[in-house]
């Protein structure tokens, strides 16, 4: 995971690294020895912190966690070309069930930044765990879907002729397929909504970089911008710093009437987490259908990661 401002990762071959990045923050790598998680090289950015990596046994796993402020979770195997995320679930459902165990016991008051997919479903079982062992506090936990932003952004600005970083695209539901939902409707583009091939694009933008790594993972380097760029911003709010907001999967009240109870929003980040989620807000006819077509979706994939932990507890 390439740096926040704050934190500098390295992680060698192990599977887990922490960063004290200020005095105040540790940050917890789990998975970094992957193509996210990355390795020596990160630690080779010239941010103000200490980096030190964990041998992959439970001891190691501990000690990583032990006193962590944010725990990032990349561990698990991307998809193939012809795969969905769903399909990664019978594998990485189990890890990040057995790493969110250790991280419940280990570092129960850290913010857990969710990175593994099937992201709408490994959120909930992250939540599951910490709920079975009574330290489960919804506004710690955080799916990460800052990729879907920084590709809208970008594809946008690809159209318009205009600077990516001048653009701010929401999106909201969840992180994969239909239920990615840009709504372009609040952008300064809002002629965008009827552009069917970029909502398309935002909503399956992970499959073109599957496509073109052919076999050898899915993105990693614009994942890794994503996550440092979420990070950093839990970071900053931690530490005091007002008006931080970001699109993230979290335990969220805005359609738990529909028996929904993560979505991805805007959220207000403060020192406690989750300050407050924002509003979807004004959209039009094209994004009520789309959002009902991730509503569907994504309520599925949740019950699924909470049937798994029912019938799968961890040992
Ligand atoms: N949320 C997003 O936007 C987003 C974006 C990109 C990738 N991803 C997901 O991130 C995950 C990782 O992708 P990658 O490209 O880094 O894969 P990778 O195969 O390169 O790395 C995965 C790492 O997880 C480690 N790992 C496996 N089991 C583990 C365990 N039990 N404990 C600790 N570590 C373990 C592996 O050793 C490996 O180092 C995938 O599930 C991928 O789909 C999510
Ligand atoms: O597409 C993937 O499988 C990885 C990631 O979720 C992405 O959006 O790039």
């Amino acid at each position: 995971m390439i740096a926040p401002i704050r934190a500098v990762f390295a992680a060698g071959q192990r599977r887990a690294f922490s960063a004290s990045a200020r005095d105040l923050s540790k940050v917890t790598v789990l998975g970094a020895a992957g193509g996210i998680g990355v390795a020596a090289d990160i630690s080779h950015i010239n941010t103000k912190s200490s980096v030190k990596g964990y041998d992959p046994t439970p001891t190691g796993l501990a000690n990583a966690l032990k006193g962590s402020d944010v725990v990032l979770i990349p561990a698990g195997v991307p998809r193939k070309p012809g795969m969905t995320r769903d399909d990664l679930f019978n594998t990485n459902a189990s890890i990040v069930r057995d790493l969110a165990k250790a991280a419940a016991e280990s570092s129960p008051n850290a913010n857990l930044l969710i990175i593994s997919n099937p992201v709408n479903s490994t959120v909930p079982i992250v939540a599951e765990v910490f709920k079975a062992r009574g330290v489960y506090n919804p506004k710690r936990l955080f799916g990460v879907t800052s990729l879907d932003v920084v590709r809208a952004s970008r594809f946008v600005s690809e159209i318009k002729g205009t600077d990516p970083k001048d653009e701010n695209i929401t999106v909201v539901g969840g992180h994969s397929g239909v239920t990615i939902v840009p709504l372009f409707s609040q952008s300064s583009h809002p002629d965008l909504t009827s552009n069917a091939e970029l909502v398309n694009r935002v909503q399956f933008g992970g499959d073109e970089v599957v496509k073109a790594k052919d076999g050898a993972g899915s993105a990693t380097l614009s994942m890794a911008m994503a996550g440092a760029r979420f990070a950093d911003s839990v970071l900053r709010a931690a530490q005091g710093e007002k008006g931080v907001i970001e699109p993230t999967f979290v335990d969220s009240p805005l359609y738990k009437d529909q028996g929904i109870e993560f979505f991805a929003s805007k959220v207000e980040l403060g020192p406690n987490g989750v300050e407050k989620v924002l509003p979807v807000g004004e959209i039009d006819g094209n994004e009520k259908k789309l959002l009902e077509a991730c509503l569907g979706d994504l309520k599925k994939n949740i019950e699924k990661g909470v049937a798994f932990v029912a019938a799968n507890p961890p040992k």
